[in-house]
């Protein structure tokens, strides 16, 4: 799952009513000189083109040229100029899969061109704050040669973040908590146009007006972006359906967190890394700052002007540099994915796996964290598994997979993987991690496989030779659903510091189990499960006096994802 945030929340799911799969057909108010029209189709809702004939075109109302590729980090640090991009049409075909997730793209070194003023390294948009670069705000940075600076990283994985006020909770290594992580109250319920900059202020009002049509904002988005670049289709997943959701919630995260420099560039920073395994390039960020632009001039039509683009423009061509720039950076020490063999397959209850693989170069991860995982049988389709375990000598790595309905990862992982078989892994996320700085008892609820990231953290207090106290509630429908029981018993033999308390479902369920133990004010609480049980948990462990900043759980909205 992804990172985790305090907030209670909805299921984090969006753009899911109406017109999905591709109703109607969709009427643009422009018609640009190379757009789908100049090439003979026309774009439809859904994720294909066909001849135009009545004049129905869709496209932006004029071509986005000022997004464009500039190229890597590395390159533009070591001096290699812009590559030559005379407008939409210019951005070459890509050879690899494109972003998935995200939506903006495009890097700022050419002036915008609709009156917003330049997004310059030298001049980045007031929509990140204070005439700052984000990347600069976020951390420390070597400067480069074109001013431009890179963070410092390193090749393992973040360690444990203290908790970010602004999110009311554990600060995100990976994303910020979005919109859909919190109870409903307006898009951006939590952020308030008080003292926000005059880009976010513009970009939130679009996001507001193309909420209630978002999933139509979507599959035009994919529709101008297949219908440009046709050979962008065949390298997304054959399925979109999870595909198009994530592009309106990282649009909504990146707009709530606009003003928040360091969490958006965090944020960023992670997807850009977690692009790298879809192997986008530069060069595709243009082209998906161009669908973005077209669909919201589309349906954005009551906010939309010139302000408004421009203010769009900055940020995504700002979006866009931070996450080529990450993927850049990242790809100095480490590869873009792993290959991983199935070592062995242990089916545990009718639907419910252990499936332990060996990666084929060191995979470096912290306890709690989890993983992409993509099958052989469902190219390109990528889902999200914590790590059962802490980082063994031997370099394993296991996966507690249960099958769900209509599950095509799960039930290829459950019913069809065996040992020899090859996955692929994308790099290690998540911040559901232990903080070895303190000595704060911890507090685990673990509902059903949400109790491997328990025993990975448990696993990593004994490595690390810790005495704190660490109490695990693992909850499951039934004695049979406690399919790890055992592990989890021998662990609590061997370390008296650990109390490990099987809550079957009954008289009471697992986040009021906790109630009849306690006191709880003094731990740090850690929560995996369904996302039920992560919202009631917030909600009790709040109410026993857990301060919101030490409850972690990864992202509602990955949970979502990751539940297939
Ligand atoms: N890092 C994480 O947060 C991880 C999350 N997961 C997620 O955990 C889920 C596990 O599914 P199953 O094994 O089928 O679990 P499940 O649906 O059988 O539930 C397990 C237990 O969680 C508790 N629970 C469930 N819903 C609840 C609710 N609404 N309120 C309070 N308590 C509730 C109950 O005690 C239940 O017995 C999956 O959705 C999976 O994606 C799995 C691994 C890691």
């Amino acid at each position: 799952m992804d990172a985790p945030t305090t907030t209670s929340a909805d299921n984090g799911t969006s753009g899911e009513n109406g017109a999905r799969g591709g109703g109607g057909w969709f009427t643009p108010r422009k018609q640009p000189a190379d757009g789908p029209a100049a090439s003979g189709v026309e774009v439809t809702a859904g994720e294909g083109a066909r001849p135009a004939g009545d004049g129905r075109i869709a496209t932006p109302s004029r071509p986005v040229a000022s997004i464009r590729p500039v190229g890597t980090g590395a390159e533009r640090a070591a001096g290699a100029p812009p590559r030559e991009v005379t407008g939409p049409r210019a951005v070459s075909a890509p050879t690899a899969p494109p972003p998935p997730a995200v939506t903006p793209h495009a890097t700022p070194a050419q002036p915008a061109p609709y009156g917003g003023g330049a997004a310059t390294p030298a001049s980045p948009p007031h929509g990140f704050g204070n005439g700052t670069s984000p990347r600069n705000a976020s951390r420390q940075h070597d400067a480069t040669p074109h001013g431009r600076t890179l963070p410092h990283r390193s090749a393992a994985p973040h360690p444990a973040h203290q908790a970010d006020p602004a999110l009311g909770g554990a600060a995100p290594h990976d994303r910020p908590a979005t919109a859909s992580d919190r109870p409903a109250a307006g898009l951006f319920p939590g952020v308030s146009d008080h003292n926000a900059s005059p880009d976010a202020i513009l970009i939130r009002r679009t996001m507001e007006e193309i909420a209630p049509v978002a999933d139509k904002v979507t599959s035009y988005f994919y529709a101008l972006l297949f219908v440009r670049h046709p050979d962008l289709r065949a390298l997304f997943p054959a399925a979109m359906d999870t595909q198009r959701d994530r592009l309106l919630k990282a649009l909504l995260t990146a707009a709530e967190h606009m003003d928040n420099t360091p969490v958006l560039v965090d944020y960023l920073e992670h997807l850009g890394r977690g692009h790298r395994k879809y192997g986008t390039q530069p060069a595709h960020y243009p082209a998906v700052g161009e669908a973005l632009i077209g669909a919201l001039t589309r349906y954005a039509a009551t906010t939309w002007n010139e302000e408004t683009e421009a203010a769009w423009v900055r940020a995504y061509t700002t979006i866009s540099q931070i996450m080529i720039d990450s993927a850049a950076e990242d790809e100095r020490h480490a590869p873009a994915w792993w290959h991983a063999e199935v070592v062995s397959h242990d089916l545990r209850t009718p639907d419910i796996a252990v499936v332990t693989v060996r990666p084929d170069q060191p995979y470096p991860f912290l306890a709690g964290q989890y993983t992409s995982l993509e099958t052989p049988w469902w190219p390109r389709i990528w889902r999200h598994y914590s790590f059962a375990g802490a980082p063994r000598s031997d370099g394993l790595l296991s996966f507690h997979v249960k099958a769900v309905p209509a599950g095509w990862v799960s039930n290829a992982l459950v019913h069809h993987a065996r040992p020899g078989d090859v996955l692929r892994l994308g790099p290690p996320a998540g911040s559901m991690v232990v903080d070895h700085t303190t000595d704060n008892g911890m507090l685990c609820l673990g509902g059903g496989t949400g109790i491997a990231p328990i025993k990975a953290l448990v696993e990593d207090v004994a490595e690390h030779g810790e005495r704190r106290p660490v109490e695990v509630f693992y909850g499951a429908r039934s004695d049979h659903d406690l399919y790890d029981i055992d592990t989890m018993l021998r662990l609590q033999q061997s370390h008296p510091w650990l109390q490990v308390r099987p809550v079957v479902d009954g008289r009471t369920q697992l986040p009021d189990a906790v109630l009849e133990y306690g006191p709880w004010n003094e731990y740090d609480a850690f929560l995996s499960g369904p996302i039920g049980m992560i919202r009631s948990g917030v909600d009790t462990l709040r109410g026993v006096g857990i301060p919101s900043e030490r409850i972690r759980h990864d992202s509602l909205e990955e949970l979502v994802a990751a539940a297939d």
